[in-house]
């Protein structure tokens, strides 16, 4: 597992990561989630010495990552892009990985073949595209077989099959007890992978709890009724005890703190027709967007998009189907993507002497 204890990183006047203390466990996915300068890059760094804490410790499976020898086969980490040399070929990079950390020559073709590189294998990396880089990246983090794998906006730029491939990917190594912390702006996709949650802003700790808990605690879910007779239907809810009933702009009636069938059986007794009545389980981003409303640095101005957190920037639309009154980012442009993929050069070589140098 990853434990951190008190976490903390300053660049001069700017707290990037503040006290943050909790535990990756083995076994399931955790999402790391924050807004944009939230401090997700930076824990991660730190978290594969890439960057020396200020104040606090983290561990990698009870030790720091500086004690690790051979630490390609504890933690794989896919983290800023660009650490690949570019003239050299995808099979040579791994190779070069794979020497330096006691890994088997075989192992290479395997993970070549995990993520289907295979092949261009022996082409060079500066000609493969944004995907073939990122499968390359992901690659070089399987390469030492490790317990705890790290992923820092592992989709940002992947096609459709690119995106479920790796979805099902870090599903996969968690089902096999693999430790799997992954950052991600892209809260739909987020939602489907990660089993718990790690929330952040302005380097605090905001949350850490499952999936499920954590939508529940954040947003407001309820059950949406539309009636002919709006007005005897809002008397039979009063009558029924459910309080909790909101007009919408729209005509219809939003009760909280019941569920649908029951609505739809206290309907049916009194033989008041519905036009509709339909749940509405609030998203992930929808709860995100709630629980880091006062932490987000940057705003941009949508000038249409109406809500609680206007301007804030998330690089996708709602989940499809799944909405909730407030729901706010349709319309907003998208974050620019951050940059990601194969850092293992870089922790190899660079790594050390940036621990040294930060
Ligand atoms: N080397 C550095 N020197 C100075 N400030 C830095 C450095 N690295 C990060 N920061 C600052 O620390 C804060 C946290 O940055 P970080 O990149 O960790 O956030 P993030 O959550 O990963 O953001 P994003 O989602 O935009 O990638 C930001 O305000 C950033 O400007």
């Amino acid at each position: 597992m990853i434990e951190l204890e008190g976490l903390t990183k300053r660049y001069g006047a700017k707290l990037a990561v503040d006290r943050l203390t909790f535990t990756v466990r083995p076994g399931i996915v955790t999402g790391f989630l924050g807004p944009n300068g939230a401090g997700k890059s930076t824990t991660m760094r730190m978290m594969i010495g890439l960057d020396r804490p200020t104040a606090g410790d983290v561990r990698i499976d009870g030790r720091h990552y500086a004690d690790l020898r051979d630490p390609l086969t504890y933690i794989g980490a896919l983290l800023e892009a660009k650490a690949v040399h570019g003239g050299r070929s995808a099979y040579n990079h791994l190779l070069c990985l794979a020497q330096s950390n006691g890994i088997p020559r075989s192992r290479v073709h395997e993970v070549l073949e995990t993520v289907g590189l295979t092949s261009v294998a022996k082409k060079r990396a500066k000609g493969f595209s944004m995907g073939m880089g990122q499968r390359l990246g992901i690659a070089a983090a399987l390469l030492g077989d490790p317990r705890i794998l790290m992923f820092d906006e592992p989709v940002n730029g992947l096609d459709p099959e690119g995106i479920h491939w790796i979805r099902n990917l870090m599903k996969r190594l968690a089902a096999e007890g693999r430790t799997v912390f992954v950052s991600s702006h892209l809260m739909s996709e987020m939602a489907l992978t990660a089993d718990h949650l790690v929330v952040i802003g302005q380097g605090r700790l905001l949350a850490d709890t499952s999936m499920p808990e954590f939508i529940a605690q954040n947003s407001r879910s309820y059950v949406r009724l539309r009636a002919p007779e709006q007005e005897r239907l809002r008397d039979l809810l009063d009558g029924a005890g459910i309080t909790k009933v909101t007009a919408a702009k729209d005509g219809s009636l939003e009760a909280e703190g019941t569920d649908a069938a029951r609505l739809g059986e206290l309907a049916a007794e009194h033989g008041l027709v519905l036009h509709e009545l339909s749940p509405q389980q609030a998203s992930l981003e929808d709860a995100f967007m709630q629980l880091t409303a006062e932490s987000v640095e940057y705003h941009a101005h949508s000038g249409g998009a109406a809500g609680a957190v206007d301007g804030h920037v998330l690089a996708e639309p709602p989940v499809a189907g799944v909405t909730a009154a407030g729901a706010t980012t349709a319309g907003q442009p998208a974050a620019p993507a951050a940059e990601w993929g194969a850092g293992w050069r870089e922790q190899q070589s660079g790594g050390r002497k940036s621990r040294k140098g930060s």
